[in-house]
């Protein structure tokens, strides 16, 4: 399975339950997968036809997805086509009847509409399994009902042993349901993976939709487009999309545009200038829908206030689906919340009335959410989370807590005045000092408050409002689509233990609206731009990196045009991001990148090789740095789905700062902090997330520590004279000064974990290049004393250990005169595949050999595909 997918796919390691969706579907068994737009479900579908050699077959909703699909899959040298009504080439049907492809996509209507004996023929020539991708398009429950995918079930009664296999990015239980008794799943294996999608950063921003704003929003674009990557921006109308449309245009900038009034053709040109980054923006209407698989998708804005939170959550979904921090912002603007009548006219009966106005407020308290919105977001889907996410736009604010206790008195005591029959209109004009007719009716010009909220304009007391209704201080009910607000019990404690208007404090998080209010106006971004969080510290070009990554940008774009097809098709961009920071000069150092694919090496490799080291010499950059390699290679994947919900709010927070934010100690321990926490702390706070199950870069983690392989090596000793390693204390005393109670711990927290031989060994120790060298020819192999035990995995078959009397060294030695064997790619092979990860000087030791030549071999076999390189061990695919 790992070979498959580092050979097609270039990856060298598995998401989150993707090899446990694989492993249920080559035992035979049905699956319901569940998981966030992004997560690479895909993958589930696209591996078992290339371990089995079997046909896969994907249902698929459409035409512009399924061609988009089997031209990334071509470009990774795998066998794919589709079946659908555009399909020009008549021979495909026979070939693919046949067995010819690996995965075969087609549309509902065809799957059912082809003969028995179409699947009967596919059936003798070998099919793994039938996927339904989009499948909530089954359930009449789900948001985009198809009635073709309801008559799926008919495949079933021809396809008696194929495993199906059910995808979706949003199902509710109701509609989990329906998708399993629809196409009558036998007892499938059901993975529901979380609604998070970690790399992207969430904004709020209220704006007044002016012409000024659009322009400020036109120049925050252009920046974006200047550091690469692609924008959508959603409009709610098509009068707006035209006008934002025009603005970028005006202002030089490829904008592509999309809407429901456009004919089909002038619509499939803009979606397919858009996925070959001929135009870089996207101005659409939400018509530009489930059809969208670009990976590489920057930026997604919406442009007023969606219909509902479901929408904001797919749409925005289409932001940085291959894991890159991506950033997806909505802009507001109050008139937008008087909407809800028009969604609500749409409504067939009451309930679905309800439904839609309650979706709708959803959307709408997102905007006004003083907390964490991505918080917020999960919550709605039924994801508990307590600890603040770190990356949107109200966890990352710095000015955003104040007092507010003499403002919500007066708000709260205004709107019980009014006796809580009105929205928030009403009590704060009141509080205005307006005389409306209705308030002079009710006489409401009456109360001792009346007039007293001058200092503050309507829009900041209705901000306020939504920060009372987000902290529970008011409640609000919804009578038909008219809302009322009161004082919910909890805002009435408040209000009697603060009987005048200055009792006791009550500091609140100020709102994105409150806040611009008070500033200098409301301008799309003063500093940060849409991206206000910028790349982390290891993600960072230098100015000399991203002329590189610029040139290369600009390759894969010419080979694109030249062949026909999408850039990201060729490689992604964290693929070239990896390009720029390793600068590989040779094929087998490419091959090794994670996201480099078989396919890729042989038609592309050496024109990106050509530039790199052209342009490398040029700008003085150094090639093959592997120490930037060794960073890259572990770098997070997205969307872990199983964090654990044990661990307490601030390991948790701790564990994030570090692992996704990649702030070292030192700044985590004063992050936000009036009394900065010791670093001792947190480094154990993170540690005891990485023994919760949270994902780890141990190579980093030990750098920054100073955790090397020889004080790895010391500390092993030291456990072994004590005899246990229950109690750090005695352990400590035998060691040196500079190891540090911190570092014991790591050593055994990745010993617990069972990583201590890949971790330590990526670890740069002083002068190791110099022992690589130093050691050429000679026959000795110095290994870690662990090795040493009876059931040593390394090193145990070369030769006798040598214990050595000289503990100043740590480290003992084997002599390896019996080895006798000659380098080649077989024996090599077969070293590599007896052991778990090899060095390059275990290798050479080995044969007795010369250090270059055991250096070619491996090249050969990395380019080959045979073997790959992590943390500077060699491992057999
Ligand atoms: N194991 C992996 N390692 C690295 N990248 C991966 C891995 N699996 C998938 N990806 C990348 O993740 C991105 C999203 O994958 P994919 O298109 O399969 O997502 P999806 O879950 O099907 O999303 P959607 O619901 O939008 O269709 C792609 O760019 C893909 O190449």
């Amino acid at each position: 399975m790992e070979a498959a997918l580092k050979t097609y796919f270039g990856f060298s390691g598995f998401r989150s339950y993707q090899r446990e969706i694989i492993e249920k579907v080559l035992e035979g068994r049905d699956c319901l997968v569940v998981m966030a737009t992004g997560s690479g479900k895909s993958i589930c579908y696209q591996i078992p036809p290339l371990v089995t050699k079997k046909t896969a077959v994907i249902i698929s909703p459409l035409l512009s997805l399924m061609q988009d699909q089997v031209m990334s899959l071509k470009q990774r040298g795998v066998k794919s086509e589709y079946l659908g009504s555009t399909q020009t080439d008549t021979s495909v049907s026979g070939d693919a009847e046949k067995g010819m492809f690996d995965v075969l996509y087609m549309t509902p209507e065809k799957a059912v509409s082809l003969t028995s004996r179409f699947w009967s023929n596919l059936q003798a020539a070998g099919i793994c399994l039938l996927a339904v991708d989009e499948a909530h398009c089954i359930s009449e429950w789900g948001h985009d009902f198809r009635t073709e995918y309801k008559q799926l079930h008919v495949l079933r009664d021809l396809l008696v042993s194929v495993p199906f296999v059910a995808l979706t990015a949003t199902a509710t239980q109701r509609v989990r349901g329906d998708i399993a008794s629809s196409l009558t799943l036998h007892n499938p294996h059901i993975v529901v993976g979380s609604f998070d999608r970690p790399n992207l950063f969430y904004g709020v921003k209220s704006c007044n939709r002016s012409m000024s704003f659009i322009n400020e929003l036109v120049k925050d674009v252009s920046k974006n487009c200047t550091v690469g990557g692609s924008t959508i921006i959603y409009c709610t109308t098509i009068r707006e999309t035209e006008q934002v449309h025009d603005a970028l245009v005006t202002a030089g900038i490829k904008s592509g545009i999309y809407h429901g009034r456009m004919g089909s053709k002038a619509r499939e040109e803009s979606h397919r200038s858009f996925v070959r980054d001929e135009t870089l923006v996207m101005v659409a209407t939400i018509a530009f829908g489930m059809g969208i698989d670009k990976p590489d998708v920057r930026c997604v804005i919406h442009y007023g206030c969606p219909k509902s939170l479901e929408s904001y959550y797919q749409e925005s979904g289409r932001c940085g689906r291959d894991g890159l921090p991506s950033v997806c912002w909505l802009y507001y603007q109050r008139s937008d919340f008087t909407k809800a009548d028009f969604y609500c006219a749409e409504a067939k009966s009451t309930t679905q009335k309800k439904a839609i106005m309650e979706s709708f407020m959803a959307a709408q308290k997102y905007c006004l959410l003083a907390t964490c919105h991505r918080n917020f977001l999960l919550q709605y889907f039924g994801e508990e989370r307590t600890t603040d996410c770190c990356n949107c736009d109200n966890c990352t604010r710095t000015k955003n807590e104040r007092d507010l206790s003499k403002e919500s008195f007066l708000l709260l005591s205004c709107i019980r005045s009014c006796g809580g029959r009105w929205g928030l209109n009403l009590p704060i004009d009141v509080l205005r000092g307006s005389r409306g007719k209705k308030i002079v009716d009710n006489n409401f010009d009456k109360l001792p408050l009346h007039g007293r909220g001058k200092d503050y304009p309507p829009n900041w007391w209705k901000a306020l409002g939504s920060v009372l209704l987000a902290n529970d201080y008011l409640k609000e009910t919804v009578r038909d689509t008219f809302r009322c607000v009161s004082v919910s019990p909890n805002g009435n404690r408040f209000l009697s233990s603060a009987d005048k208007v200055d009792g006791a404090p009550l500091f609140l998080q100020l709102s994105a609206e409150m806040i611009d209010l008070e500033g200098p106006g409301s301008l799309p971004h003063n500093e940060g731009g849409l991206n206000p969080l910028g790349p982390s510290e290891s993600e960072r070009f230098s100015e000399d990196e991203l002329k590189l990554y610029q040139v290369l940008v600009n390759v894969r774009m010419q080979l694109a045009q030249d062949i026909g097809t999408a850039p990201y098709a060729i490689c992604g961009d964290q693929t070239l991001r990896n390009f720029v920071k390793m600068r590989p000069s040779t094929t087998a150092r490419m091959a090794n990148i994670d996201g480099v694919n078989q396919h890729f090496i042989s038609r592309y490799s050496s024109v990106f090789i050509q530039n790199i080291t052209q342009l490398a010499k040029e700008l003085n950059l150094q090639v093959d740095d592997s120490s930037a390699g060794e960073s890259i290679a572990v770098v997070p994947k997205p969307a872990q789905n199983n964090l654990p919900r044990s661990l307490g709010d601030s390991k948790f927070c701790s564990w994030e700062l570090w692992h996704k934010m990649k702030l070292s100690f030192q700044k985590i321990a004063h992050f936000r902090r009036a009394v900065p926490i010791k670093e001792q702390t947190v480094i154990s706070y993170i540690l005891d997330a990485a023994r919760d199950g949270c994902e780890m870069n141990w190579s980093r983690f030990c750098e920054e520590l100073g955790l090397t392989l020889e004080i790895a090596s010391q500390i092993r000793l030291a456990i072994t004279k004590v005899g246990s390693p229950e109690k750090l204390k005695p352990i400590k005393e035998e060691l040196p000064e500079n190891v540090t109670y911190e570092m014991i711990k790591t050593f055994l927290t990745i010993e617990g974990v069972g990583l201590s031989e890949q971790v330590f060994r990526s670890v740069p120790t002083d002068g190791s290049e110099a022992d690589e060298n130093d050691n050429q020819g000679c026959s000795v192999l110095t290994v870690d004393v662990c090795d040493a035990s009876p059931s040593t995995k390394r090193g145990q078959t070369d030769g006798t250990l040598i214990y050595g009397d000289e503990p100043a060294s740590k480290l003992q030695k084997i002599d390896e005169q019996d080895v006798k064997s000659t380098a080649t790619e077989d024996a090599i092979l077969e070293m590599v595949a007896g052991r778990d990860g090899v060095s390059l000087e275990d290798v050479v030791k080995h044969f007795n050999g010369s250090k270059r030549e055991c250096v070619e071999i491996l090249d050969s076999l990395e380019c080959n595909f045979l073997v790959y390189k992590r943390n500077g061990s060699y491992m057999v695919l």
